[in-house]
C-alpha cells in the first residue's frame, strides 16, 4: 500500500469527512456519473444471473449483503429484485437514512442497516447468498481487505458467492487524495483475493462504460 495509507486513522476519517459532503443521490454515489448507473446494473445482472437458478451448486436467493451500499442503487434495483432479503451496510448515516425512503416499497425487505466501516465489520456467520462489494474496496487498507474477504466467506451459506466490483488501475496503486481511497491494479487485487483464501469462480471486465473512467471488473470469489 502507498504512502497515502501510512496514517491509517487519517486515511479512514478523510474518506468519511469526504463521503459525508456528497449528497444522497444516484450521481453523488456515482461521482458525477449517475448517467452509467443503468449500463453497470445490466452488467451486473447479468453476471450474477450466470450463478443463480435451481440446480446443483446454484446460488440461492434468500438474502444478499449490499457493502458500501451508500443509498441503495445497487439494493433497489440488482439486489431486492432477486433476493427475498437484503441487509445494507455502510459508513455514511445519512445515505443509509436516505435509503429508507429511496427504495420504496420494496425497502420493506430490507433485513438489517448497519452504519460502521466495513473494516471493523464483521458479517454474520452463515447468512448471506451473495455478498455484493462494488466501489469501495479502495477504501479499506490492503490486510483490512483481506480480514474483511475472510469474515465475507464465512458468512456465506452453501454455494454462496462474494463478489467484487470494482476499478482497476493499469498499473499499481493509485492514490485519490480526495475521498481518500486507492486504485489497485487486477494483479495486486489478484493477490489480495489469494491472501484471503478465496478462489475466483468468474472474472469480466463490465463493457460499455465510458473511456475515460478506470477499467471496471467483476470478480465472482467463493
Ligand atoms: C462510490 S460510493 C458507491 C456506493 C454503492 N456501492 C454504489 O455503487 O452505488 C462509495 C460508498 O462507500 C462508502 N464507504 C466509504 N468508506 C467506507 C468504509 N470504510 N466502510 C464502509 N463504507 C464505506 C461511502 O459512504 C459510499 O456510500
Amino acid at each position: 500500500m502507498g504512502d497515502i495509507a501510512e496514517d491509517e486513522t487519517s486515511f479512514y476519517t478523510n474518506a468519511e469527512d469526504y463521503w459525508k459532503e456528497v449528497p444522497p443521490t444516484v450521481d453523488g454515489m456515482l461521482g458525477g456519473y449517475g448517467s452509467i448507473s443503468s449500463i453497470d446494473i445490466n452488467g451486473s445482472k447479468a453476471f450474477l444471473q450466470k450463478f443463480l437458478g435451481d440446480g446443483e451448486g446454484k446460488t440461492g436467493t434468500s438474502c444478499a449483503l449490499d457493502c458500501g451500499a451508500g443509498i441503495g442503487r445497487i439494493s433497489k434495483r440488482l439486489l431486492l429484485p432477486l433476493f427475498n432479503t437484503v441487509d445494507l451496510v455502510d459508513v455514511t448515516q445519512e445515505f443509509l437514512d436516505k435509503a429508507k425512503t429511496y427504495l420504496g416499497e420494496e425497502g420493506k425487505r430490507v433485513g438489517n442497516y448497519i452504519c460502521g466501516g466495513l473494516q471493523d465489520f464483521v458479517p454474520e456467520s452463515g447468512r448471506y447468498d451473495v455478498i455484493w462489494i462494488q466501489w469501495v474496496i479502495g477504501h479499506l487498507t490492503d490486510d483490512h481487505l483481506v480480514h474483511f474477504l475472510r469474515h465475507c466467506q464465512k458468512a456465506l451459506r452453501p454455494n454462496g458467492l462474494i463478489v467484487i466490483k470494482d476499478n482497476v488501475s493499469y498499473e499499481g496503486v493509485v492514490p485519490d487524495e480526495v475521498d481518500s481511497s486507492v486504485c489497485r491494479d487486477l494483479e495486486i487485487l489478484h493477490g489480495l483475493v489469494a491472501r484471503a483464501g478465496l478462489r475466483i469462480a468468474h472474472e469480466e471486465q463490465q463493457m460499455n462504460f465510458p473511456k475515460e473512467i478506470y477499467h471496471v471488473y467483476m470478480l465472482a470469489l467463493r
